[in-house]
């Protein structure tokens, strides 16, 4: 397998062998005898691209020489993954993710996705200049992206830039972190205003729920048992602290009449805050990721400092059970679309914490392996279907963030974001193989049927016969516009609110 590509201008040190290339860009494309899926509907079809763009799928397409042919027959036929919740490039916990703009598509492009949507983190509690920094660190991209933004300060000044953000930047969703006490958290008062914010602007409130006070708490109460290894991060911030703060977070957006997306739900306990208030009518959007919905808690107990700490994320890996009840509300549509919280930090940076496990920067791997592990888990042991995968792996997230169908779909006039599966293929996960700068993989050693053959990038084949060819430079910035569809109707139940108010009493003014 090439673990090396293309990446003239920009420094990266990477694996043995060479695989370099521009990134085949044949203006003209056409794909084969495949069974094409898209989230409502699969066909025997070929897909016919030009120029980036899908221009036509129907049965037995005929092209001339200067066509480029994919031949798909017994295969499936895809949107590209989209992974709506990343951070690449990012400083966190005195420490900086290893993956970039570069990097972190090279994996994602070898494991099947072709976008991802990263949160902007303000600079000094500044969205321009937050904004700015992602921009320059995003010009390496060999993929499509776009971005959320963090809000980690209050004031008039971060009220008008989340407009500016929204109307002239293309960010349509904006999350508050309830954890990260002293550093990102925010309080109830802010989340208030935040999410009044969002519903003014159509913008999607994303919350990060932990109850950042109790885990503050629950750490101290580790520390002073001596237990100071990364088994003090699960047991420092329990289920509890994310099923409290989930239903703070949703009772709020209620409250405020504005729909909620709860970011990574790791336990039961969230998992069941979000069907309690799907089931009454509210909007709130649950992702899980995989991590939660393929790993268990017990890798943080492991004797060697270096496998646990590669665990260490927040919310936590849970015990064992909450990973298959994730998975079933995934299938059952109480959760709606898997992401990766890809957020890597390599042994060194999480040796940081070798003596104290609140110091290790948390976050796990996970953009190259989703497409695999979501097909492995949910279609191969018959959870869902594979319209099913295509929607919780790429067009919920399109539909969620407002570019639906120019992604997240194989239809005329859509991007050419495009995977080839064989479901009769398999894969094997190894830190040796990956495209991630990681030393380690939380994933090593996974096996599993299914294999992503082929990934198109608006109409370049950059994955095939497991070689990327990958160009810096070529992925371009999506924006989002507000209003999208989990918005509409939001105005009628305002207005019932409203009619709903008895009149103000009239009372006789009292003389003493
Ligand atoms: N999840 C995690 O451990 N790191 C990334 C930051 C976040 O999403 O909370
Ligand atoms: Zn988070
Ligand atoms: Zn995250």
């Amino acid at each position: 397998q090439s673990n090396q590509y293309c990446d003239a201008g920009f420094e990266y040190e990477s694996g043995s062998t060479t695989a370099c290339g521009s990134g085949t860009a044949p203006s003209k494309l056409l794909i084969k005898g495949g069974t094409v899926v898209n989230a409502h509907h699969q066909q025997l079809a070929d897909v016919y691209v030009e120029d980036g763009i899908i221009v036509a799928v129907e049965p037995s397409i005929t092209v001339g020489d200067d066509v480029k042919v994919i031949d798909a027959t017994g295969k499936y036929v895809m949107p590209g993954g989209i992974d709506p919740h990343t951070h690449l490039d990012m400083s966190f916990m005195s420490s900086g993710t290893i993956d970039d703009f570069f990097s972190g598509h090279a994996a994602a492009l070898a494991g099947g996705t072709t976008m991802h949507i990263d949160f902007v983190i303000p600079v000094d509690g500044s969205l321009t200049a937050g904004y700015e920094a992602y921009e320059r660190k995003a010009k390496k991209a060999c993929m499509d992206y776009g971005f959320h933004m963090a809000i980690t300060k209050w004031n008039d000044d971060v009220s008008r830039e989340m407009e500016i953000m929204v109307k002239e930047k293309g960010i349509n969703s904006f999350k508050f972190f309830m954890a990260y006490k002293g550093a990102l958290m925010v309080n109830d008062e802010l989340l208030l205003e935040g999410f009044k914010r969002c519903k003014s602007l159509g913008a999607l409130a994303m919350v990060h729920a932990e109850n950042g006070d109790a885990v503050d708490e629950g750490q101290k109460r580790m520390i002073e048992l001596g237990i100071t290894g990364p088994e003090g991060h699960a047991l420092s911030r329990p289920a509890v602290l994310e099923g409290e703060a989930t239903a703070r977070a949703i009772r709020l957006a209620n409250f405020v009449n504005t729909p909620l997306y709860v970011v990574h739900v790791m336990s039961i306990d969230a998992m069941e805050e979000i069907a309690k208030a799907r089931k009454s009518g509210q909007r709130v959007i649950g992702e899980p990721v995989v991590s939660g919905l393929v790993l268990d808690e017990s890798w943080l107990w492991h004797p060697d400092f270096k496998t646990a700490a590669s665990y260490v994320m927040s919310p936590p890996i849970r015990s064992k059970g909450h990973d298959k009840e994730l998975q079933a509300a995934l299938a059952t549509g109480v959760l709606q679309l898997v992401g990766t919280d890809h957020c890597a930090f390599n042994s060194t940076q999480k040796a940081l914490g070798i003596d104290d496990f609140r110091k290790i920067p948390n976050g796990v791997n996970g953009i190259e392996e989703r497409m695999h592990l979501v097909w492995d888990t949910m279609v191969e042991s018959g959870q869902i279907s594979v319209t099913d995968y295509v929607r919780v792996t790429s067009t919920e997230c399109a539909r969620i963030f407002n570019i639906y169908p120019r992604k997240g779909a194989i239809l005329p006039g859509s991007d050419a974001d495009i995977i080839i599966l064989n479901p009769n293929s398999s894969f094997e996960i190894s830190t040796k193989s990956h495209h991630s700068r990681l030393d380690t993989n939380v994933y090593d050693g996974k096996k599993g049927k299914g294999k992503v053959e082929v990934t198109i990038s608006r109409g370049r084949v950059v994955w095939e016969n497991n070689e990327l060819k990958v160009t810096p430079g070529t992925g371009r910035y999506i924006p989002m516009q507000p209003y999208s569809y989990v918005f509409d109707g939001l105005d009628k139940k305002d207005a019932t609110y409203l009619s709903s108010l008895k009149a103000p009493v009239k009372r006789a003014k009292s003389s003493s």
